[in-house]
């Protein structure tokens, strides 16, 4: 699947920078939210954004790795809290509910028949990734349709009104995925880019770092983009690397959530760079790793808040801040509006 991904209008920005530094305030002195304003005008290429309709697209699927011990979370876990997504109990749903985001939940490879009627869509790839210890998690078709399906979701959420999005997961095991992807797209060192994930020890993360070194050795791909993501992808994750793409496409702002999310829009830049223009960090969190990632790509994210939760919850959290980046370049005067004298 190809994504016709355009650079945003780069002659907005002086006229976007022009309306931000005539702003009734020192030059620069609402620091990010000026530049948050910036990135998100030239998005919708207009002096005058807004956010609308926002939504959470939350993939979910199983790792054929977690039979290896990589997670504390044992792999059951994935399906239950999907359900538990559907009631309304987990991390992310009382984030959606205070920030007024749409929670999508996508079953793109749980290892569970998920029952119909919770309103859980089914894009069930296949239950659950085969083991990238010993060969590739996904094949070449897999992981296309992983592309289109994201891809479709998000057609679906943008045709509903909404042009801000971001993404979520769940899947027992998936920072080790993660971790591989960061350590072949950046090349930092793998130890590196291996951390605790759900809540292992130091033993564990030992452990989860041999059972990666090994699979790394293993590996016999061609060591392309797309390669790499099929060996030891996850269905959610290559889902959500569709989803991204396609957002791009439409011109859509995505909010980038936490570690696994951070990789995912690794990935979608060595395929389309361009996907970076539409992005905005929503935070670092505290799996180790993440602050590497998020320099690796000049990342500034916009919160700290020690989070290592997943599911979308990081960006979630920032979409206020987002607001208040929009709320000023819309509603405050300017020194010409109230007859302050401009002194720079
Ligand atoms: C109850 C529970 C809820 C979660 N929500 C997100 N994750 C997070 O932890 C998992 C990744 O960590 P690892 O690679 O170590 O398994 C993913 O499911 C991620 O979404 C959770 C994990 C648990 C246990
Ligand atoms: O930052 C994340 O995305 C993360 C970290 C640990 C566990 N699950 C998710």
């Amino acid at each position: 699947m190809t994504f016709d991904i355009k650079r945003p209008d780069a002659s907005l920005k002086e006229p976007l920078q022009n309306r931000i530094d005539n702003l009734t305030k020192p030059k620069g002195s609402l620091g990010m939210l000026e530049e948050l304003a910036l990135r998100i005008g030239l998005i919708q290429g207009t002096l005058s954004p807004e956010l609308r309709n926002p939504h959470n697209i939350l993939f979910a699927a199983d790792h054929g790795i977690i039979a290896d011990g990589v997670s504390v979370s044992p792999k059951e876990v994935t399906w239950q809290q999907l359900g538990h997504f559907a009631k309304g109990g987990a991390g992310i749903n009382f984030l959606c509910n205070q920030h007024g985001f749409k929670l999508v939940l996508v079953d793109a490879g749980v290892d569970y028949d998920i029952p119909a009627g919770h309103g859980i869509i089914d894009m069930k790839v296949r239950r659950s990734t085969r083991n990238f210890h010993y060969g590739p998690a996904m094949t070449a078709d897999e992981m296309e349709l992983c592309l289109q399906r994201g891809a479709e979701v998000v057609g679906d959420v943008h045709a509903s009104g909404c042009n801000v999005v971001s993404f979520g997961e769940m899947g027992s095991g998936n920072t080790s995925p993660s971790s591989m992807w960061m350590h072949l797209f950046t090349g930092i060192p793998l130890a590196d880019c291996i951390g605790a994930g759900a809540g292992l020890d130091n033993d564990g993360i030992r452990h989860k770092y041999e059972v990666l070194k090994e699979s790394l050795d293993n590996y016999r791909g061609d060591g392309s983009v797309t390669d790499i993501m099929a060996w030891f992808g996850g269905y959610e994750l290559v889902m959500a690397v569709g989803g991204m793409l396609r957002a791009a496409e439409l011109g859509m702002l995505i909010i980038v959530d936490g570690f696994i999310m951070t990789n995912c829009i690794l990935a979608a830049s060595k395929l389309y760079p361009e996907v970076l223009d539409y992005a905005v960090f929503g935070h670092q969190g505290d799996e180790s790793g993440h602050k590497l990632v998020l320099q690796a790509l000049g990342a500034h994210p916009i919160l700290h808040l020690s989070l290592r939760l997943g599911e979308g919850s990081g960006a979630v959290c920032a979409y206020p801040i987002l607001q208040s980046a929009v709320k000023m370049i819309n509603d405050m005067d300017t020194f010409a509006d109230v007859a302050v004298t401009k002194y720079f």
